[in-house]
């Protein structure tokens, strides 16, 4: 089977992205083909797949699947690429338009033109706060802000969000020494969380920047994660180490993105999308 492909990323955090508004591709392949293309000796090389569809519900479609072949709910870089796909593809003909996710409907705004759009910003609407939103085991109660979370033999203080996917946030001292690959995939994995979970660690630099570094369910460690990056600004104004309705600028691993939880609790995400490779993933 021959499928075409398009291989974009938003600030190195890479996708295999196909296009089924008109090429079909059965629901029973998409765990194994995800698998497949971020194979990267195997395969095409990528933090997971991300399928543009058609949808009623909103002007495109995006479904995103991990690494390792789970399908996640929502996606911020993957939001940004699919924004710019769209555009300069006319699958859309405006530059705001809607796509829709597993957990709702976003509202992109593309900027540049048909023929190149630099960067994206995304309205990627209000965080659920709530213990059983996240969802994290424990007693029922409206947030979990530095609660104390034994992992191992250390008691660390977890702050949860979610995008529409899950995220445990960490405030750590020195980035570079976050424990990234030591408690990432333990914590991903803890039973407090029944969908698993992304996992992020990130250091305050001053009132308008924060270091980042994330563990994502099901891919590992990437160089950016959008949904993480707008659950560690609202983790941040949570924690009152950030406030509300400024614009925040995360130093993610690849990049910047610019995040701001707005006072109407919407939260916006603003970055670059860029697309690498065109091409056609043989597939036995
Ligand atoms: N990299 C993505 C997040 C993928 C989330 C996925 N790992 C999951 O929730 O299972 C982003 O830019 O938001």
């Amino acid at each position: 089977m021959n499928i075409p492909f398009t291989k974009m990323h938003g600030l190195g955090n890479s996708y295999i992205f196909i296009n089924v508004f008109d090429f079909t591709l059965e629901e029973e392949m998409l765990a194994d083909l995800a698998r497949a293309v971020s194979d990267k000796d195997t395969g095409i090389g990528s933090d997971g797949l991300i399928l543009i569809h058609p949808t009623e519900h909103a002007e495109v479609g995006m479904r995103i699947f991990n690494k390792d072949g789970s399908e996640g709910k929502n996606c911020g870089n993957g939001l940004r690429c699919v924004a710019k796909y769209a555009y300069e593809n006319q699958l859309v003909d405006t530059k705001q338009f809607t796509i829709e996710t597993k957990a709702g409907n976003v509202s992109a705004e593309v900027h540049g033109d048909h023929t190149h759009v630099e960067e994206v910003t995304i309205d990627m609407g209000k965080p659920l706060l709530k213990r059983s939103e996240i969802p994290m085991l424990g007693e029922d109660k409206e947030q979990v802000v530095a609660e104390p979370f034994l992992v191992g033999d250390e008691t660390l203080a977890v702050t949860t969000v979610s995008m529409g996917n899950p995220h445990a946030v960490f405030f750590v001292e020195g980035i570079n020494e976050a424990p990234l690959t030591t408690l990432g995939p333990v914590i991903e994995k803890d039973e407090r969380f029944p969908e698993s979970v992304n996992v992020e660690f990130i250091e305050k630099v001053n009132d308008h920047e924060i270091h980042f570094r994330v563990w994502e369910r099901g891919s590992g460690v990437t160089q950016a994660c959008g949904t993480g990056a707008c659950a560690s600004v609202v983790a941040s104004v949570l924690n009152e180490k950030l406030a509300k309705g400024q614009e925040i600028t995360v130093h993610l691993a690849g990049g910047d993105l610019y995040i701001t939880w707005a006072e109407d609790d919407h939260v916006w995400m603003r970055g670059k999308a860029e697309t690498t490779i065109e091409g056609t993933f043989i597939r036995a």
